[in-house]
């Protein structure tokens, strides 16, 4: 049985479409991402979910109960981080835990969940004084205190450093291998694809494609990019010749070859045979963002 099982979801904001039929399911174990850029329904679709707000039309199952209906009960099985999540200034970390751990049958150790959030230290450090990175571990921290089965996590470093993203990345990993299951919501093509074993590519309120990261690469175009710096007496147009190579142009020094097959060899052997030195030889592969792109017409971080 799917972890979450939403079918046909529709949410509307007056004569807004937010939400526009919408289904998929979460299996136990895994990462899934909801990838869209800013306002394409990521975030109604996760509260239908968590039963914060109701659906139009549509059903959501999760582990069998209704989040409207059940509300209690899934309170208890899905731990939610919310968007830009603020608590009062002067409450303290472990004052934060310890209340929402109060909310719960059955909540984890609030001390070894600020030791495994790497925060423990910052137990008595008041909310105002904490860093960018070190809240969005705390409100880690609030969605795991209830011993969730699924952890819903949405935008979660939007706003942070380099390094602080890097080690959430690294925390979002442990939770999972921790055996709970997770929703990561994102506009951040690197995170998904880093993190998440299948994504749902979200864009005006309906879902372009449902896949693995690898499966979404490969359904955009299969056309390969070599670029390299060759020497200006080099005529770029002797590799026309070749079947596996569909363009060849040069701008000063660097020259851009587009094809598919084995282009890296034909463009090899063409250098070879020529007696060509070519520097700084790279080969450009499609990645997420290309499949966004292709799938959506459009940048995810537009
Ligand atoms: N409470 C609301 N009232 C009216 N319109 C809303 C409300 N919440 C969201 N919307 C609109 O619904 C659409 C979907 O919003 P939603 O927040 O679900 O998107 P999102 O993909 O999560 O984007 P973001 O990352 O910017 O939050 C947007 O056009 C938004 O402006």
């Amino acid at each position: 049985m799917p972890i979450i099982d939403v079918r046909n979801l529709h949410k509307r904001y007056g004569e807004k479409t937010a939400v526009d039929d919408v289904s998929f399911s979460v299996e136990e174990g895994e990462i899934f991402g909801i990838l869209g850029p800013n306002g394409a329904g990521k975030t109604t679709t996760v509260e239908c979910v968590a039963g914060m707000r109701p659906a139009d039309a549509g059903s959501v199952s999760v582990l069998g109960r209704d989040p409207r209906r059940d509300r209690d009960e899934v309170r208890e099985l899905l731990g939610v981080q919310l968007q830009e999540a603020r608590l009062p200034d002067r409450l303290r970390t472990g004052e934060a835990l310890d209340l929402y751990a109060s909310f719960y049958r059955s909540p984890a150790d609030t001390g070894r969940l600020l030791e495994s959030l790497g925060i423990a230290d910052k137990r008595d450090t008041q909310y105002r004084r904490l860093s960018g990175g070190q809240k969005q571990r705390l409100s880690i921290a609030l969605a795991l205190v209830e011993n969730p089965r699924v952890a819903v996590f949405d935008e979660l470093t939007t706003g942070l450093n380099p390094q602080a993203r890097r080690d959430t990345w690294d925390l979002v990993e442990n939770v999972r291998d921790s055996g709970v299951t997770v929703v990561l919501v994102t506009h951040f093509m690197d995170e998904a694809e880093r993190l998440c074993d299948r994504i749902a590519v979200v864009d005006s309120g309906r879902i372009a494609a449902l896949d693995t990261p690898a499966g979404l690469v490969a359904r955009t175009d299969p056309e390969q990019r070599v670029t390299f710096r060759a020497p200006r007496d080099f005529d770029e147009q002797v590799l026309a010749a070749r079947p596996e190579v569909a363009s060849a142009h040069r701008s000063g020094h660097q020259v851009r070859v587009t094809g598919r097959g084995n282009l890296l060899h034909a463009v090899t052997s063409v250098l070879a045979r020529e007696h060509v030195v070519a520097e700084d030889l790279r080969v450009e592969r499609s990645n997420l963002d290309d499949a966004f792109v292709a799938l959506t017409g459009r940048s995810p971080e537009a």
